[in-house]
């Protein structure tokens, strides 16, 4: 199993994007959220998007293989789908933030850690102001917390560097030993 994490705004829904459109056996986990879609985000493809209440009681049960909250939402990967995709012997692909990745490596050690770097902090904060889906102070939110996350890039198995995606991708592939 291999966790993709980094700063918001690098590029990591764009790069597994790209790979998946080339190698759809890599199996994405859909996680849940209590953050409202954005325009053109379908429940149950790009999250599960939920009320509080509901990820309360996917806490209580016991459903999430591990949840964080982020900017002030809540983000959750359900347990069983992941269970069943590598008791299958699938590819399984997490995109999580640092707070998830850490408890991966706790709860699943054999997990390879993935964090995917900007070429520079400017490029950083023009990709998440040009991406165009948050109002200025959700911007300023992430970014305070992309300074956390890319004080932790040690932690991590692997650094990639998202100059360009069809490169990550590739990178990411032969990580992930889908060729
Ligand atoms: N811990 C954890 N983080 C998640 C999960 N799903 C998404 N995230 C992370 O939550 C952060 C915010 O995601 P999102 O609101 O979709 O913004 P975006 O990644 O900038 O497009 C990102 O770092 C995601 O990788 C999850 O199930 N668990
Ligand atoms: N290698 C790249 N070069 C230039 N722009 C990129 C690159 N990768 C992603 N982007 C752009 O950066 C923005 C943020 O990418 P996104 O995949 O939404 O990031 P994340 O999922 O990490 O929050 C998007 O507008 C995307 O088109």
């Amino acid at each position: 199993m291999t966790v993709l994490s980094g700063p918001s705004g690098v590029g990591k829904s764009t790069v597994v994007a790209h790979l998946r459109q080339a190698h759809p056996e890599v199996w994405l986990s859909v996680s849940a959220t209590t953050r409202k879609p954005r325009p053109g985000e379908r429940h149950g493809v790009q999250y599960f998007f939920v009320e509080n209440e509901e990820f309360d009681k996917l806490i209580a049960n016991g459903e999430l293989l591990e949840w964080a909250e982020f900017a002030g939402n809540r983000y959750g990967t359900p347990r069983r789908a992941v269970l069943d995709r590598l008791e299958a012997g699938e590819p399984v692909l997490l995109e999580i933030d640092l707070q998830g990745a850490r408890l991966v490596r706790e709860s699943m050690p054999e997990a390879q850690l993935v964090f995917l770097a900007p070429p520079s902090w400017d490029e950083l904060v023009r990709r998440l102001t040009g991406r165009g889906t948050e109002p200025p102070e959700v911007i300023e939110r992430r970014l305070a917390a992309a300074k956390v996350e890319l004080a932790a890039e040690s932690e991590f198995d692997t650094t990639l560097v998202n100059t360009s995606v069809e490169d990550v991708s590739a990178e990411l592939l032969a990580l992930m030993r889908v060729v």
